[in-house]
């Protein structure tokens, strides 16, 4: 078995559509998929807001590298180019977490060392699996609980906005 977290996130162009291909990437392999949410850019803040989601997904067949390259052929089918790091994008697929592997490869680490800090990724995170462990990290639960107020208002769910 191998069970990932995948965050999917787009800035440009038709934003939803864009999570809809990657979700559609995945979806035989689909468990859970959050809401929608609409986010203050982090990073390089002068840039458009950010639709954000996260998805649980369950292939037997697919190991850690399996799901970065399933990230990355959707991001590529979004044509997204490769710019500035942190930058606008169509479609960005970041793998969080695949079981309980650990890696510091820099073309795959695991979990994904952003994950602790971006309430983006753990607001939808936690709507799906509220009792979800970051390996090496700890409950979400607490995670989420250290962000600051002032970030977690950043995150906004669009309830008009559906993936499922
Ligand atoms: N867990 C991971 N998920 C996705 N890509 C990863 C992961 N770990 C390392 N990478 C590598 O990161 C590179 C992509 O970086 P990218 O430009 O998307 O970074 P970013 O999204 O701007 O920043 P961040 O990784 O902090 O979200 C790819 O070369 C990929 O191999
Ligand atoms: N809110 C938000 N900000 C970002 C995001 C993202 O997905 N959401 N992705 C980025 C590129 O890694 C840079 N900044």
């Amino acid at each position: 078995m191998s069970r990932a977290v995948l965050s999917l996130g787009s800035n440009l162009g038709d934003r939803l559509g864009f999570l809809r291909l990657a979700l559609d990437a995945v979806r035989p392999a689909l468990v859970a998929v959050s809401s929608v949410y609409e986010t203050k850019a982090w990073g390089v803040e002068d840039q458009p807001d950010f639709l954000n989601a996260v998805c649980v997904v369950d292939d037997p067949a697919r190991d850690h590298w399996a799901w970065l390259r399933t990230g990355q052929a959707a991001e590529q089918a979004a044509g997204r180019v490769r710019e500035l790091r942190w930058g606008p994008r169509t479609l960005d697929v970041d793998v969080v977490t695949v079981d309980g592997v650990r890696s510091d490869d820099p073309e795959l680490l695991l979990p994904h060392p952003g994950t602790p800090d971006r309430a983006s990724v753990l607001i939808p995170w936690a709507e799906i699996d509220p009792t979800a462990v970051l390996p090496g990290h700890g409950p979400i639960a607490e995670l989420l609980a250290a962000r600051p107020e002032s970030e977690i208002a950043t995150v906004r769910r669009r309830p008009d906005l559906n993936l499922a």
